[in-house]
């Protein structure tokens, strides 16, 4: 969901691994030279869905060790969300409505949320988006209101149960964000 953290933990999740990140929405944007908001005014949600579509699948080819952090609404189109679950390892990160209203209710960067309920429009989106968030995700993550460097720990210690991270990749307790080893 918007919100719900993917720029910001997934950054410091690959600062934290010594992995690259990528943010599909920084990408867009720098191909686009426009800020999301903009382009949704200029050509409408569909054009953005088109262009995401096309970046999400360059993006899931790039070689690994990557953390992508994608847009919140890739899981709108069923093409993406095979794209993901194929390609990669996916974490949802999990947010209610409320607590996402509590963070970007001063927002003026995300499009759709520029109305005059964002907490409707967040309760709207959830209730379409959480079966494809599930759907896609091979991991879900309850954010609740941890920090930002819990909720990191809390991903690397689910990737590193599944076998995802290997034990010696993770940073010890109290060191995030500050490995850079790749
Ligand atoms: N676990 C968290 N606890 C508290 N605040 C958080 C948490 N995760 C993110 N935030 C804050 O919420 C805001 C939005 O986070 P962020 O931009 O990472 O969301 P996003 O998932 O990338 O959203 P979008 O889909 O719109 O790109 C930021 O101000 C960030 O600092
Ligand atoms: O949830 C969404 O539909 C969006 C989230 C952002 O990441 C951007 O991709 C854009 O603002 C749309
Ligand atoms: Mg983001």
């Amino acid at each position: 969901m918007p919100g719900a953290g993917k720029s910001t933990a997934g950054r410091h999740l690959a600062a934290a691994l010594g992995w690259r990140f990528v943010d599909a929405d920084v990408e867009i944007e720098q191909r686009i030279g426009l800020s999301i908001r903009a382009y949704f005014e200029r050509e409408g949600e569909q054009a953005f869905r088109d262009l995401e579509q096309q970046v999400i699948a360059e993006l899931v080819q790039i070689r690994p060790p990557i953390v992508l952090a994608t847009g919140g609404g890739s899981v709108l189109r069923e093409a993406n969300r095979r794209a993901l679950k194929e390609n990669s390892v996916v974490v949802y990160l999990r947010a209610s409505p409320e607590e996402l209203f509590r963070r970007l209710r001063h927002d003026t960067q995300r499009p759709l949320l520029q109305v005059a309920d964002p907490l409707r429009k967040l309760r709207e989106l959830y209730r379409d988006r959480d079966a494809f968030y599930r759907e896609t995700a091979h991991f879900v993550i309850e954010t609740g209101r941890p920090s930002v460097p819990t909720l990191v720990n809390m991903i690397l210690m689910q990737l590193e149960l599944a076998g995802v991270v290997p034990d010696d990749e993770r940073p010890l307790p109290g060191s995030l964000p500050s490995r850079s080893r790749r």
